[in-house]
């Protein structure tokens, strides 16, 4: 564990091997610790974890590469019912930023629905990568939210929403700034999932903000991943943990290529668990709906608040 007690300007890193990712085994409930005092003193941590290897890493970023070459007029044809999910690029306010979003990417027909509609005739080796990229993300991102909801006591809780949960993966490429052009790649923001899980190719640019309002810049590696909590996250845990701020500032001239697994909570309504609520922590969110949510966040009342998830779900 990279943190002492107090603040530093470092994020925490926390290492996930076998023995640790292990429910039951004695490194598990020290991690499950670690885990829990980072998401509540930074929203957020950098994992390492050696599950993902170089090859997959090389792969997926391959696949993301491809992509991106493609001619706009076939990008377009992700579209989503939600805003952000399919093709976004050419943004006035971001023009660095472009992505593609693959819905349900966790599961075979998630990713191949996507591949078609990009490749007609099939591109295997992109379906692979990404369905096994997802599966692998996904898989460590419910031993995370074990860890969470062990350690607060919530677990059937959590069983109930985790039934529920769908995963998007975000597949994110900045181009860099021309002169005198700003080098904002991604304005500050909290994301809108339940948890993100970030993970950047060579370039830098993510910052995060610190509780005392520092950005931190987060250095990319093959084998790390920054976890962090979203706005849906915190109104299911009664605000105990925050959503991350973070945004993306360009520096060098150079392309950058970012991934992101986000979670969400489909057709099920989102309580906060009884456990979460005492005499100390009044509850705060009323019930809501994940989905309803997204589509809220684009309204002109969510624009005015500083805050939407608790203008749409606030007590
Ligand atoms: O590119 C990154 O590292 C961050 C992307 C991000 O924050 C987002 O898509 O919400
Ligand atoms: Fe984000």
């Amino acid at each position: 564990m990279g943190y002492a007690n107090e603040m530093q300007n470092k994020l925490p890193v926390i290492e996930f091997t076998k023995e640790n990712s292990h429910p039951h085994s004695t490194s598990w409930i020290s991690t499950r610790e670690n885990v829990v005092r980072a998401l509540e003193d930074y929203s957020c941590f950098i994992a390492n974890y050696d599950k993902i290897s170089l090859e997959i890493h090389e792969a997926i970023f391959r696949a993301s590469k491809e992509l991106f070459d493609l001619p706009v007029e076939t990008k377009i044809l992700n579209t989503s019912e939600y805003p952000g999910h399919g093709f976004l690029g050419q943004q006035p306010l971001i023009p660095l930023y472009e992505s593609l979003g693959i819905e349900n990417t966790t599961t075979p027909q998630g990713v191949q629905r996507f591949t078609n509609l990009m490749w007609p005739n099939g591109n295997d080796s992109f379906r692979e990568s990404v369905l096994l990229y997802s599966k692998l993300v996904g898989k460590f991102d419910q031993i995370v939210m074990r860890m969470v909801s062990e350690s607060y006591g919530i677990e059937k809780d959590y069983e109930t929403i985790r039934e529920s949960m769908t995963y998007l993966l975000k597949l994110i490429k900045y181009r860099g700034p021309k002169e005198l052009e700003k080098k904002v790649g991604l304005s500050p923001h909290t994301d809108k999932s339940f948890i993100t899980i970030l993970h950047q190719h060579q370039v830098k640019g993510l910052e995060i903000k610190t509780k005392d309002g520092q950005w931190l810049v987060v250095d990319p590696s093959p084998s790390s991943f920054i976890v962090m909590a979203g706005d849906a996250c915190m109104a299911w845990m009664n605000g105990r943990i925050e959503p991350a701020e973070h945004r993306v500032m360009m520096s060098g001239n150079e392309e950058r290529y970012s991934l992101g697994v986000f979670t969400y909570i489909k057709d099920l309504i989102v309580q906060v668990p009884e456990e979460l609520v005492d005499d100390e922590h009044p509850l705060q969110y009323k019930p809501f709906d994940h989905y309803k949510f997204l589509h809220f966040y684009f309204t002109e009342e969510a624009r005015r608040s500083k805050c939407p998830i608790k203008a749409y779900c606030g007590l």
